[in-house]
């Protein structure tokens, strides 16, 4: 059983050494040591990241990676990839690495390879893409699919949806649209303009269960039934779960049903059956090539020595952050319009799995843990928020992501050069400005006023990982998925707490349905507490109001 992590001796030799760290800019540390912005950076895959620009010496680097082996991670890491059964208050094996394994790589859980059901299942999609794209699956009037919409939420939502508009380059297959919220406003706007008839939807659920998308679901299929009669459901519905009797239920015949397994966690199976909607829009071929990406970097992952090991190094960077220096949150800024989507991608991805108080044996947790992850693309963050983490008085990590190539190009303005080289440069110029800033003497020399001199100064040591590749591919996007998943791991393991269940949700999910009885007028007497009567007591006089 692990210990506390504060309680074993790197923790403290870290505490330690961060004091006498503390006082060190990132500028004094650039000048101590030029070597670093080459020596400080890591490949993996086709990534190349560069983490200098982070608030540490080599000896804080050897101190982390000591902390990685006191805890274990490799071990840990070792046990994930070969199924033991690490969600341990679920009792299930933690195996999305599993989508992405080749089919003659075998890997036997509970008396069963799961490459061959993770390839049967695989084929199946492939099946179904090719028939929908070519136009072969029609819909119950004999019209080809035109559009798809995928009904999920949360892990069954985020990375189809953030994965499909990152490859909106690759998408040459039926427009895909996504629905969530149990808003009526989403499934509305979404339907507004479609032709049930040329309209496939993809009801996606882990469980079967969430109520938003069963609502969704219930209310699309209405929306086909009534437009095309009850028959057409076969050929306008097909299902993605791990629960394939519910699936069944709700009227969906098992030929279209693809199914997944309870050991992969909804915020970690776009790789699943979840990405269909992905292979719809992409085919099945870049499918391939980004289950290839995912897979690069979980050989990385398990190949690469721990100093040279990203995911690791990473995971150690968020440990030092969240729990040594008390930073709440981390920024995720991709110069990448296309990624505009991967940080609430990344906020599932991070923030269910280790926004967690207790570690693995239920004792409370004693540390910092868990990140807060947000971030809008650049440069739009630049002329929103960027003025806090230049000038701000918190410490917040920021993980830049660029491409060298770009998707789409234009001259510039000046005509010199491209747009997509203007974007690179802000990218470059923000890590640089946020890291080294510019001392009150710089700006007196300006001949600032002195009054003015405070406010012009920028203190810098706001640190920052980039993240190039040469450009955002289903490879690239799958790599990046990958290292963001094995770090929120490294993390877990490292302050002990099980990153792969969520409790917590669960809570608010009882409580709405109370609420709706409330609101429907079908409860009597109060909610439980004042607030909730006067909310719930305006909300049905409102509804009356003009
Ligand atoms: O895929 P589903 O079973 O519908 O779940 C959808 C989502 O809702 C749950 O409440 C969890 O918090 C998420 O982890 C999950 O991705």
């Amino acid at each position: 059983m692990p210990t506390s992590p504060q309680h074993g001796p790197s923790w403290k030799a870290l505490a330690d050494h961060q004091d006498d760290a503390r006082s060190r800019s990132l500028t004094d540390l650039f000048a101590a040591d030029p070597a670093r912005g080459s020596d400080l950076t890591v490949a993996a895959a086709s990534l190349y990241i560069d983490y200098s620009k982070h608030l540490i010496t080599r000896e804080t680097l050897s101190l982390l990676l000591a902390l990685a082996r006191e805890r274990g991670v490799e071990a840990r890491r070792d046990a994930m990839f070969a199924g033991a059964r690490i969600n341990t208050t679920e009792d299930r094996p933690v195996l999305h690495a599993a989508l992405r394994l080749p089919a003659d790589h075998e890997l036997v859980v509970d008396g069963r390879n799961v490459t061959t059901d993770v390839h049967e299942v695989l084929g199946r999609m492939a099946d179904i893409t090719d028939r929908v794209r070519s136009g072969e699956w029609t819909g119950a009037t004999g019209r080809p699919i035109r559009t798809v919409i995928n009904i999920g939420i949360g892990g069954s939502d985020l990375g189809p949806a953030m994965a499909t508009r990152a490859l909106r380059h690759h998408c040459d297959g039926p427009q895909v649209r996504f629905v969530s919220n149990v808003d009526p406003a989403d499934l509305t706007s979404v339907l507004a303009d479609l032709d049930p008839a040329s309209t496939l939807v993809v009801v996606v659920s882990k469980t079967f269960t969430t109520l938003e998308t069963m609502t969704n679901a219930a209310a699309a299929r209405a929306w086909i039934t009534g437009a095309l009669g009850a028959d057409a459901v076969p050929r306008h519905f097909v299902a993605v779960s791990a629960n394939t009797e519910r699936a069944a239920e709700f009227g969906i015949p098992a030929d279209n049903v693809f199914g997944f397994w309870d050991w992969v966690g909804g915020r970690y199976s776009v790789g699943s059956a979840v990405g269909l909607s992905l292979m719809f829009a992409i085919g099945s071929e870049r499918f391939g090539e980004f289950l290839a990406g995912m897979r690069s970097i979980d050989e990385h992952f398990l190949a690469a020595p721990a100093h040279a090991n990203a995911p690791i190094l990473l995971g150690l960077l968020g440990v030092w952050y969240s729990s040594f220096y008390g930073a709440d949150s981390r920024a995720v800024l991709p110069y990448s319009h296309d990624l505009a989507r991967l940080p609430a991608y990344l906020q599932q991805l991070s923030m269910e799995s280790n926004g967690k108080s207790v570690h693995t044996d239920g004792r409370p947790v004693a540390v910092g843990t868990g990140e807060i992850i947000w971030g809008e693309p650049g440069t739009n963050g630049q002329h929103a928020f960027h003025q806090l983490l230049h000038q701000g008085t918190r410490l917040t990590p920021v993980d830049f992501i660029g491409f060298a190539q770009p998707t789409d190009d234009l001259p510039s303005l000046g005509g010199q050069g491209t747009m997509h080289d203007v974007l690179l440069a802000n990218m470059l110029a923000q890590s640089k400005v946020m890291a080294f800033g510019r001392s009150a003497a710089d700006v007196a020399r300006d001949g600032t006023p002195a009054d003015l001199i405070g406010h012009k100064t920028m203190p810098g040591d706001q640190p920052s990982t980039t993240i190039v590749a040469p450009r955002l591919t289903p490879s690239t996007l799958g790599q990046i998925i990958a290292l963001y998943e094995h770090q929120v791991f490294v993390q877990g393991v490292i302050w002990d707490i099980n990153s792969f269940d969520q409790w917590g949700v669960e809570l608010g999910k009882s409580s709405a349905l109370e609420f709706g009885d409330a609101l429907a007028g079908a409860a009597s007497g109060t909610t439980g507490d004042s607030s909730s009567d006067g909310l719930v007591a305006a909300l049905r006089r409102a509804r009356t109001a003009a």
